[in-house]
């Protein structure tokens, strides 16, 4: 099973999605930002330097959002999600994405999401205050 890591950046209102370069797996999903956990590292270890190396952004790390297992053919990935609260600064892609978008999160189109981040938004949508 695959660790990635990836953060529900969030701004209060809305939500950073990137969309996977289409040459990739999953390629013209979108997705939250992050990637694989490297031998020796934490999981928010290296979610900070997925970060910084797919979008040049410095975040914080904050609260688990637990994970989600989910399989791609024979491919198994353990998704974990972290809450982000985003701190305003530019982004820059570097070539694993080819755009990014915020969305308020009751209105992600789950149609065009990576499947595997599904239960993942939900558990964002409940942590958020009664509309
Ligand atoms: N980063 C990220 N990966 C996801 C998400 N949802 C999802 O199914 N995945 C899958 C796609 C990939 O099969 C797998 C690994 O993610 P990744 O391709 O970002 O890993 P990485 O940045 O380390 O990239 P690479 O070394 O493979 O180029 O996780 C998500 O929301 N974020
Ligand atoms: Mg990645």
């Amino acid at each position: 099973m695959l660790n990635v890591a990836c953060a529900l950046i969030f701004d209060g209102h809305k939500l950073l999605l990137t969309r996977r370069h289409p040459n990739s797996s999953q390629g013209g999903l979108w997705e939250f930002p992050g990637g694989k956990q490297e031998p020796g590292e934490s999981l928010q270890q290296a979610l900070a330097r997925e970060l910084m190396e797919e979008l040049t952004i410095t975040q914080a790390i904050g609260p688990s959002l637990g994970y989600n297992e989910h399989h791609y053919g024979s491919k198994g990935v353990r998704l974990h999600g972290f809450l982000c609260h985003w701190r305003p600064q530019p982004i820059k892609l570097t070539g694993s994405h080819d755009q990014w978008q915020w969305v308020a999160p009751r209105q992600v189109d789950t149609t065009t999401l990576a499947p595997a981040d599904l239960p993942l938004l939900d558990a964002l949508i409940n942590a958020l205050p009664q509309e």
